[in-house]
């Protein structure tokens, strides 16, 4: 089928939406157990970006798995598809212009690293929020861990599904140590210079 698909030369080009919008467009990746603070973290991330009058767009469970990846569950092969959908859309939204934010658990590393060359590595930008899976436990935010022990919920990352830890992210984040605003301080640090570039 690929084969018959012939690509159209549009007129505008990325270039010219990196200079109407006046930013480098780049992924900030947020990776880590469930409770760990992603979605905290990059909301926050998000705001401050965005006040900064870069243009932003945040994507999570909420906007995708309720949504383009509602047929998907949280098997190992659903998590692969998942990730890869998500990376697809982040792909069209760099392509676009924008600073795209990603919070998803993201729990394998051969995922993240196939998103990482899907949208070229120097416009990815991991983030891993690191906390110990006792911590997000005891935050428990959406009751989840405590229905995943009971067996309700099963294949649930940390309990009866793997998480494998970012070995070298650009950012790590310590959410159990740090304060919210030290963690988004990090990442904003990190992420203003590629932008801006
Ligand atoms: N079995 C299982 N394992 C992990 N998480 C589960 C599960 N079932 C539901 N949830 C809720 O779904 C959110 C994780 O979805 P993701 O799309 O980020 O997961 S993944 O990247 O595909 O692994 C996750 O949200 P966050 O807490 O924001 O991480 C959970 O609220
Ligand atoms: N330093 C911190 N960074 C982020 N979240 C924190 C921090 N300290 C405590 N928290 C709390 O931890 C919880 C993290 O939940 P959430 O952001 O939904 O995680 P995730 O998106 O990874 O599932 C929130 O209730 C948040 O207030």
């Amino acid at each position: 089928m690929g084969n018959h698909i012939h690509p159209t030369e549009f007129k505008i080009s990325k270039a010219d939406r990196r200079k109407r919008l006046n930013q480098n467009p780049k992924l900030i990746w947020f990776t880590g157990l469930s409770g760990s603070g992603k979605s905290t973290i990059a909301n926050a991330v998000e705001a401050r970006l965005f006040e900064k009058g870069h243009m932003t767009f945040s994507m999570d469970g909420d906007n995708i798995r309720t949504g383009l990846c509602k047929d998907l569950g949280f098997s190992d092969q659903d998590r692969v598809e998942n990730i890869r959908r998500i990376g697809e859309v982040a792909k069209l939204m760099l392509d676009a212009g924008l600073v795209v934010i990603s919070s998803f658990i993201s729990p394998f590393k051969s995922e993240r690293k196939l998103v990482a060359e899907l949208v070229e590595e120097e416009n990815f930008i991991e983030v891993f929020v690191d906390c110990p899976l006792e911590v997000c436990e005891q935050r428990d935010v959406k009751g989840l861990y405590k229905k995943a022990r009971a067996g309700v919920i099963k294949s649930f990352t940390g309990i009866d599904s793997p998480y494998e830890k970012p070995e070298n992210p650009a950012v790590h984040i310590y959410s159990d140590q740090e304060e919210l605003q030290e963690s988004v301080n990090k990442v904003i640090e990190f992420v203003l210079k590629k932008i801006a570039d």
